[in-house]
C-alpha cells in the first residue's frame, strides 16, 4: 500500500468569545476515526463540504500537521516524522495559490526546484522537456509566474509538482477558475501522468466533473468522518432515490396520473415524473403512454450533484 491511514485524529483547540471579558476554549474535531488505504497508481477524489475536513487530512499526509492520533504512512514514511524525506516523494499543487517564485520567470523556478530537490541534471532536462510540450509551455519559460494568467501559472504549478518524479501527487482544487477548454487539457495531462508515470493522484475539488472525468474511486468526507469509500458507479446506487421520466405531450395537460410516479414539474406541455431509482421504467413508460399522446420520452438518471448532495444531507 502506499497510503495507510488507521484511526487518524486531528483536534484543533479553538479560543472563543464568551460574553465581554470570558472566553472559552473548544475543541473542533476537524478529522476522526479516519482510515483508508490507497494503492500506486490510484486516482482517488477526496470530496466533502466547506470545513468537512480535506484539507487538514492532507495537510498530515504532506507532514505539514501532526495527528493527534492514529498512524499514517506515506510511501513507507511518518510524515510528520520525516517529512523532508517525504517531500521527495510527492508533489503538491494548490489551485488557490502558488508554489512558484513570483517575480522569477518558470524557468528559473524550475531551476531553483531541481537545487531543492537534488534532481539530477539530465532527468531534470528530460522531464522539463516533456512537460513543456505536454502543458504547451514552451512561450512561457521566460515570464515572470505573476505576468502569468491562472490557466498558464497552473500549468507551470502542475510541472513544477512533477519535475522531482513524485510518487504522489496531491491536487487541491486544481481546476478552481479555469475555464472549459483549460480544465479538459489539465486533467487530460493529468490522465496521462497517471498512466504513463504510475503518479498516484488524490484530488480535492468542489467540481464534480474533476471527479467524474478522472477517477474511479471517491472517498466523501464530511464533518471529519468518511461517509462514503468507493467505486464512482457505487456511488451513484447510494444516494439515487429517484429516476426521472421527461414527457413531452402532444398537448398540455393537467398532470399526468400514473401508478408509480409522481409529476414533480409542468412546463407546457414538458412534464418530469420521479419514480423510485430502484424501479424499473418499462411500466411508467407503458402507462404514460397507454392514457396520454405522447410526443417523445426520455429518462434521466440523477446526476452525481444531486446524489452527492443526498449523501451529506444524510450524514
Ligand atoms: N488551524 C486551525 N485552527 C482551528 N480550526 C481549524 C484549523 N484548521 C482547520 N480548522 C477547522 O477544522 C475543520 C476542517 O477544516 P478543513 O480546512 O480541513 O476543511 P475542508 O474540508 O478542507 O474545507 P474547504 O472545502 O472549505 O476547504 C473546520 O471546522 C475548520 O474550521
Amino acid at each position: 500500500m502506499l497510503i495507510e491511514v488507521e484511526d487518524l485524529r486531528r483536534d484543533f483547540t479553538v479560543r472563543r468569545r464568551a460574553g465581554r471579558l470570558r472566553r472559552t476554549t473548544e475543541v473542533v474535531q476537524a478529522v476522526r476515526d479516519l482510515s483508508f488505504t490507497v494503492e500506486r497508481g490510484e486516482m482517488v477524489g477526496y470530496i466533502g463540504p466547506n470545513g468537512a475536513g480535506k484539507s487538514t487530512t492532507i495537510k498530515m499526509l504532506t507532514g505539514i500537521l501532526v495527528p493527534t492520533s492514529g498512524r499514517l504512512s506515506v510511501a513507507g514514511i511518518d510524515p510528520s516524522r520525516n517529512r523532508v524525506e517525504l517531500t521527495r516523494r510527492i508533489g503538491v499543487v494548490f489551485g488557490q495559490r502558488t508554489t512558484l517564485w513570483w517575480d522569477l520567470p518558470l524557468r528559473d523556478s524550475f531551476d531553483l526546484l531541481r537545487r531543492i530537490y537534488r534532481v539530477d541534471t539530465a532527468r531534470h532536462r528530460r522531464n522539463l522537456a516533456e512537460f513543456t510540450e505536454l502543458l504547451d509551455l514552451g512561450d512561457l519559460l521566460d515570464t515572470p509566474v505573476r505576468q502569468l494568467s491562472l490557466g498558464q501559472r497552473m500549468r507551470g504549478d502542475i510541472a513544477a509538482a512533477l519535475l522531482h518524479d513524485p510518487e504522489i501527487l496531491y491536487l487541491d482544487e486544481p481546476t478552481i477558475g479555469l475555464d472549459v477548454v483549460s480544465k479538459g487539457r489539465l486533467r487530460e495531462f493529468l490522465r496521462r501522468v497517471n498512466a504513463e508515470r504510475q503518479v498516484t493522484l488524490l484530488l480535492t475539488t468542489h467540481d464534480l466533473q474533476d471527479i467524474e472525468q478522472l477517477c474511479r474511486r471517491v472517498m466523501v468526507i464530511d464533518r471529519g468522518s468518511l461517509v462514503y469509500d468507493g467505486s464512482l458507479a457505487g456511488l451513484h446506487d447510494q444516494g439515487a432515490s429517484t429516476r426521472t421520466l421527461v414527457v413531452d405531450l402532444v398537448d398540455e395537460a393537467p398532470a399526468i396520473d400514473v401508478p408509480g410516479a409522481v409529476v414533480v414539474k409542468v412546463e407546457g406541455p414538458r412534464q418530469w415524473l420521479c419514480f423510485p431509482a430502484g424501479a424499473s421504467a418499462a411500466p411508467v413508460v407503458a402507462a404514460v403512454a397507454a392514457a396520454y399522446d405522447v410526443a417523445d420520452l426520455s429518462i434521466q438518471e440523477p446526476d452525481i450533484e444531486a446524489v452527492i448532495r443526498e449523501i451529506y444531507q444524510r450524514s
